[in-house]
């Protein structure tokens, strides 16, 4: 099978993406190489490339999006276009604030919002849950974080999004009560609904590590194959360059370049560019200090959001308020599903201004916690007010 052109899945719906330079997405529409990886007798031969013309991640706006991905203080100063004081940092972040408000400042409207409403919960794991740290192997999450979700998810569902692998989030959170939704949303375990509008081939019936039935929905399951072969060519083909870090994460895989001297990021970004071209189906995400290779389908933490939300039989439902906190680029997609027709909150976690179709801001993971345990306690002060039989 030619796994870099196989395209039968109903879901791929997304045309090949053009060429952004702003948003560093390429086109799928390079030619097919004759050079990239293939099988003989069972065997993966990876040829091992020296990278293209460097010129090609220069003019396609990677480098740009590299260099401002996860920015220190200076450089997003610069980006967002005020002077380098410290003053005018602060002038900037409370004007940017007053546009996107302290989700813990605005509680009680947020509140206000939700009585009467069913609050669903959708959180990202790295950068929310989880400080940023060099190495994405040791990403932990506190247990008075583990705690705030394990209370948050008593009184309302809660799903985690995450661009890691299910398993890997799964293990890193170990909560048992919450929804997992692996590979940027394209790996989601919810529960079994007769009613949900997904293609039945795209979705199994296994049973979770409890025993119970479970739905398994994964829309990029033909792509399995694919991202394993340019895992291990990726792993290959960029093992000379110091500080880089490749993750398989079954539907996705990611190429970190946080610990590679930034003289060696053009080298990085031409490996990852030159494996692309032989894949016309995968193209490349940004994320903070990490390239992201994914498959071109019509699939993002967005849809996953609605899926998850149908999962539960909470969508097209006035009294539902979904709520989504995250701190990356991947979960725009989401805030722009709850900011459609004034869905739900979005809110975002960045201690720097930032573009964003959130709703209101976090600075920091502390905060979130912060955030989480202020609405434990104000649903536990409703439960204790409300009149009991
Ligand atoms: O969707 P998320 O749960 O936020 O996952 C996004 C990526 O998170 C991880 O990388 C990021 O966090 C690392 C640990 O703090 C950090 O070292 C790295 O620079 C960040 O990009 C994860 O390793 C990636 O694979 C995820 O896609």
């Amino acid at each position: 099978m030619d796994l870099k052109s196989i395209n039968a899945s109903p879901v791929l719906t997304d045309p090949a993406p053009i060429d952004n330079p702003r948003l560093g997405i390429r086109s799928s529409l390079s030619p097919y190489s004759q050079s990239g990886p293939s099988f003989s007798s069972g065997m993966l031969k990876i040829p091992r490339k020296k990278p293209g013309k460097l010129d090609d991640v220069r003019s396609n706006g990677w480098l740009d999006a590299m260099i401002s991905s996860s920015p220190p203080r200076k450089k997003l100063l610069k980006d967002f276009n005020v002077e380098v004081a410290s003053d005018d940092f602060d002038f900037a972040f409370h004007s940017w604030m007053l546009k996107y408000p302290s989700a813990i400042n605005s509680f009680e409207k947020i509140i206000n919002r939700a009585k009467n409403k069913k609050i669903v919960m959708f959180l990202d794991y790295d950068g929310t849950l989880s400080p940023i740290v060099d190495d994405p192997d040791r990403a932990f999450m506190s247990d008075e974080m583990r705690s705030a979700v394990s209370n948050v998810a008593k009184y309302f569902p809660t799903a985690i999004i995450s661009g890691r692998s299910r398993d890997k989030v799964y293990e890193l959170v170990g909560l048992t009560e919450l929804y997992y939704a692996g590979s940027h949303g394209m790996d989601i375990m919810s529960p079994v609904r007769d009613k949900v509008s997904a293609d039945p081939s795209n979705c199994t019936k296994p049973t979770d590590k409890q025993g119970k039935e479970v739905n398994l929905f994964q829309p990029a399951r033909e792509f399995l194959p694919m991202i394993n072969e340019v895992f291990i060519t990726l792993v290959e083909n960029t093992k000379d360059i110091k500080g880089a870090k490749v993750e398989n994460h079954k539907f996705c895989a990611s190429v970190h370049y946080r610990n590679v001297d930034e003289k060696n990021w053009p080298t990085i970004a031409q490996c990852v560019h030159d494996i692309l071209k032989d894949y016309p189906r995968l193209r490349l995400t940004h994320g903070r200090k990490v390239l992201e290779v994914r498959p071109v389908i019509n699939w993002n933490k967005g849809k996953a959001v609605e899926f998850l939300l149908e999962s539960l039989g909470l969508s097209n439902n006035d009294d539902v308020l979904p709520i989504y906190i995250g701190d990356d680029k991947t979960d725009e997609d989401a805030f722009k599903v709850l900011r459609v027709g004034n869905r739900g909150y979005g809110i975002l976690v960045s201690p720097v201004p930032k573009e964003t179709k959130a709703f209101f801001s976090l600075k920091d993971p502390s905060e979130v916690k912060q955030f989480l345990e202020s609405l434990v306690r104000w649903k536990m002060e409703m439960h204790d007010k409300s009149p009991k039989k």
